[in-house]
């Protein structure tokens, strides 16, 4: 077989790890880990017809399916905005969306990243 050579992974797939790990950590208790499934929520593949999740972006991510820090800005955005869809404002799912939205857009604001410019030109 030939042995799958380790990719190297470019400046944008690093900064998109770090950043990956730091919204990780503001959802203890992972409900942004996983796909949501209809089995714990009951209709969702009717109502979010484009689901995301931390996993999912750390396999795009993987397979250099970013191409731009924006690209992977949007995805985390519709992974809270389908929260705050399905979920009605008075549940737990919905307050942790709005917070981790809120939390994770000023993580990644440009004046945060500017001392990263170096690796994102
Ligand atoms: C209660 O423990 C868990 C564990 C994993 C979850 O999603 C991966 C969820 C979960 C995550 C969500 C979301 C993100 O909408 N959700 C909505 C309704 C019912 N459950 C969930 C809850």
């Amino acid at each position: 077989c030939v042995l799958r050579q380790r990719q190297e992974r470019s400046p944008l797939q690093k900064l998109l790890d770090y950043l990956l790990k730091g919204l990780e950590k503001r959802d203890p208790q992972q409900f942004f880990a996983w796909p949501v499934t209809d089995h714990i929520a009951p209709g969702y593949s009717q109502i979010i017809h484009q689901p995301m999740d931390f996993s999912t972006m750390k396999q795009k991510i993987d397979e250099n399916q970013y191409s731009s820090l924006n690209e992977y800005i949007e995805d985390f955005k519709l992974m809270c905005n389908n929260a705050m869809v399905y979920n009605h404002p008075e549940t737990i799912y919905y307050k942790a969306a709005k917070k981790l939205l809120h939390v994770g857009v000023k993580m990644m604001s440009p004046d945060k990243l500017k001392p990263l410019h170096s690796v994102l030109t």
